[in-house]
């Protein structure tokens, strides 16, 4: 009974005018702190722990996941307002279809309802200019919900100064197999079908099929009728071989036989495989032109990635597992992430300025 009433009393206090005042004041100037430092571009969030939340408070679970979207507005906020430009959140793991009829449905509900109030006009999106973008496999979908979800991109997509993607549903693998797939696509087109061949015109890749292309028209002109006995794979044409040296024997050229007679216009002449990064992998992954991931938070105290931005970690990416609970997860746990983000970033750019240096001298 005593607890009873203290816990009354706290939140009494705690929800009294002026002690929620002073509470308000003290984070706006804790965010306008953090925004005086460097501050992380691109955070994601593994929002776990709802359903372990709602079994400790003796709630519904979807009530859990309710009170984790409390959770998702209050961080979303802290974000924004410190400067952090793109928010990602695993809203959704294909894994996640493995959970009970009730518990996807009502996830499925919640994402339909919640992501339409995000997007109100004057509600929190609206007032931080922030557009949501949906990263996932849609095909996995109902209509309803793509067309709500639909709808919530379309009324943020003139919003520019932030982004919210929501992962849904969402892996790493079936995003990088889906970005490996059109990668594949692209190089298999011949760059003529292409929309932006002038981008590539003095890429070295372009100078070395031009090289080979006035190559097999000489070739044609001297001996015509040599082709059939050359295989399809261009690293077998002599000339070619010669422009490739000290290349790989990957190339971007494939000769049809069928196209001997024909002007050189009708030649295929695809993109150099060989041109192919990490730079041009990330332009198919579901966040391209997103800054890089500088800081990614999971809390409910399970230390992994669960198959989420696999492929946008990279070397300098801080991981931080905190033991809290999502709908429990707030200021007052993610400030001290922050400021040792900070901390990191100024220590990694001191590094980086005397390694500069000592390369100058
Ligand atoms: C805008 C939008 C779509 C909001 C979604 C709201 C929201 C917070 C969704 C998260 C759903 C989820 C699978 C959380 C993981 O906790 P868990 O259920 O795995 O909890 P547990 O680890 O305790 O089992």
């Amino acid at each position: 009974m005593t607890s009873l009433h203290e816990h009354g009393l706290s939140r009494w206090i705690a929800y009294s005018p002026p002690v929620a005042w002073t509470v308000r004041q003290l984070r706006e100037l804790l965010i306008g702190a953090i925004k005086q430092g460097p501050v992380p571009q691109h955070v994601a969030f593994v929002m776990d722990g709802n359903r372990r939340f709602a079994r400790e408070h003796h709630i519904e679970t979807v009530e859990g996941h309710n009170m984790g979207f409390e959770a998702l507005a209050r961080i979303l906020e802290v974000c924004y307002k410190a400067g952090v430009k793109v928010v990602t959140i695993y809203a959704f793991s294909i894994e996640n279809f493995k959970r009970s009829k009730h518990e996807v449905d009502a996830l499925m509900e919640l994402a339909k309802l919640k992501l339409g109030q995000l997007a109100e006009h004057g509600a929190l999106l609206d007032r931080y200019g922030a557009a949501i973008r949906i990263l996932g496999n849609r095909s996995l979908v109902k209509p309803d919900v793509i067309e709500a979800i639909d709808r919530a991109v379309a009324i943020t997509a003139n919003n520019k100064r932030a982004i919210l993607n929501v992962c849904f549903p969402y892996t790493s693998r079936d995003e990088i197999t889906t970005a490996i797939k059109s990668t594949v696509e692209q190089f298999s087109t011949p760059l003529d079908s292409l929309q932006t061949p002038s981008k590539r015109t003095f890429s070295e890749s372009h100078i070395t099929q031009q090289i080979r292309k006035q190559m097999l028209e000489e070739d044609t002109d001297g001996r015509s009728g040599a082709w059939e006995s050359r295989s399809a794979s261009p690293a077998s044409m002599k000339g070619a071989k010669s422009v490739e040296e000290g290349r790989s024997s990957s190339t971007s050229t494939t000769i049809n036989p069928s196209d001997k007679d024909e002007t050189h216009s009708a030649t295929p002449n695809y993109p150099d495989p060989e041109t192919i990064t990490a730079a041009t992998l990330n332009e198919h992954m579901l966040t391209a032109g997103a800054p890089p991931l500088d800081l990614l938070v999971r809390t409910s105290g399970v230390e992994r990635l669960s198959d989420f931005m696999l492929w946008q970690c990279h070397e300098n990416t801080s991981i931080v597992f905190l033991k809290c609970l999502w709908p429990e997860f707030d200021l007052w746990q993610f400030l001290p992430v922050l400021v040792e983000w900070q901390w990191q970033k100024k220590k990694l750019q001191e590094q980086q300025k005397s390694r500069a240096h000592s390369k100058a001298d």
